[in-house]
């Protein structure tokens, strides 16, 4: 018998309500994690990155935002059906999250110690007051937070951005997540204690076997962080699949034009590429692909309707007509 996915979103449907009209911000999105993989959520901004996981997380803008559809099977359970209650209990237990400002994370009127120890005193994991001292300074610890018993009694405000992201990394940790979503979580971080935070966050994935959803406009730091990729353009996924397939030969051609339009190590490009056109208006979507417009590859059928994913023979999926058709790879 095999084993059920740890993480499996299903035809997931999230439409924003707008005033202008009816956005389809996730429109069909599909994926499975399994435990211990690291997936890299790209796409260009307004993609639907951020919505789908603030769909899974059911952490949507109200009353803008709603999820019409899709299932999000965790643990045996459909995540969309259950109680505020039960998805509070889910949210910073079982499914841990950073975001992209640390701020909004961190109260300010708490100690680093109170925010730390929320999460164990929530499931009953310490015995009594030193034992959760001890718990609250391991995970700080884990973190790379230095003199940590000097912070205990600190606020938000006394620590540096990069600091305040591995606290939220230690209150995700505290409630001992079997998956933590990312959503980019190094943005508001210096370049350099970027490359650090990303270093923490694969360092307490190995530790920890948790699986990792992290959201990025950077496929370098996909390449580096991730075993699994998701590349999103219109509110689907057009491409899934192994990090090392997906980025060494794609097979999408939105996906091979990110790839083209990454800056080169070690070059001073003075102009790097840039896709084409614009991404579609989201509001009157193309009745075809919604890369068709922006697609070398385009082919008169892309027109007519937007092409399902599919798996490949080398096991990826994509959603391209000209794949079908033999004109791709
Ligand atoms: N509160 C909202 N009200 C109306 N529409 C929204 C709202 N939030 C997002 N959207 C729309 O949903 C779509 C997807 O947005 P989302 O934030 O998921 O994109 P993203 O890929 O995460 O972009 P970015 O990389 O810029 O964060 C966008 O077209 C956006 O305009």
């Amino acid at each position: 018998m095999t084993q059920a996915p740890l993480l499996s979103v299903e035809d997931l449907r999230t439409y924003c309500y707008t005033r202008a009209g009816v956005v389809k911000a996730v429109d069909g999105v599909r994926f499975a994690l399994e435990r211990g993989d690291s997936l890299g959520l790209v796409g260009e901004s307004g993609s639907g990155k951020s919505m789908t996981c603030n769909s899974i997380l059911r952490l949507l803008p109200k009353p803008a935002a709603r999820t019409v559809g899709g299932r999000v099977l965790w643990d045996g359970r459909d995540l969309l059906t259950l109680s505020e209650r039960e998805m509070r209990r889910v949210r910073g237990r079982e499914i841990g999250m950073i975001l992209q400002d640390p701020l909004i994370s961190l109260n300010p009127v708490f100690t680093i110690a109170n925010q730390v120890g929320e999460p164990f005193r929530l499931r009953g994991a310490a015995k009594g007051r030193s034992d959760l001292r001890e718990k609250v300074l391991d995970v700080l610890r884990q973190v790379h937070i230095p003199s940590p018993e000097a912070r205990l009694s600190q606020y938000p405000f006394e620590f540096s951005g990069g600091m305040r992201q591995r606290t939220v990394a230690a209150i995700a940790l505290a409630g001992s997540p079997g998956l933590l979503i990312a959503d980019e979580p190094t943005t508001s971080l210096d370049v350099t204690i970027q490359d650090q935070f990303l270093r923490l966050l694969r360092e307490l994935q190995e530790k920890t076997g948790m699986a990792l959803i992290l959201v990025t406009h950077d496929l370098g730091i996909v390449a580096e962080t991730c075993n699994k990729v998701a590349v999103m353009y219109a509110g689907k996924i057009v491409e899934f699949g192994d990090v090392r397939q997906v980025l060494t030969s794609p097979a999408h051609p939105y996906t091979e034009a990110l790839l083209k339009a990454l800056p080169v190590p070690g070059t001073r490009q003075k102009r790097l590429y840039q896709i084409s056109g614009e991404p579609p208006n989201l509001l009157d979507p193309p009745a075809g692909c919604a890369f068709e417009p922006r697609c070398h590859r385009a082919m008169q059928a892309c027109k007519k309707a937007r092409p399902p994913i599919k798996r490949l023979s080398d096991g990826r999926q994509a959603a391209c007509l000209a794949l079908e058709a033999g004109e791709v790879r």
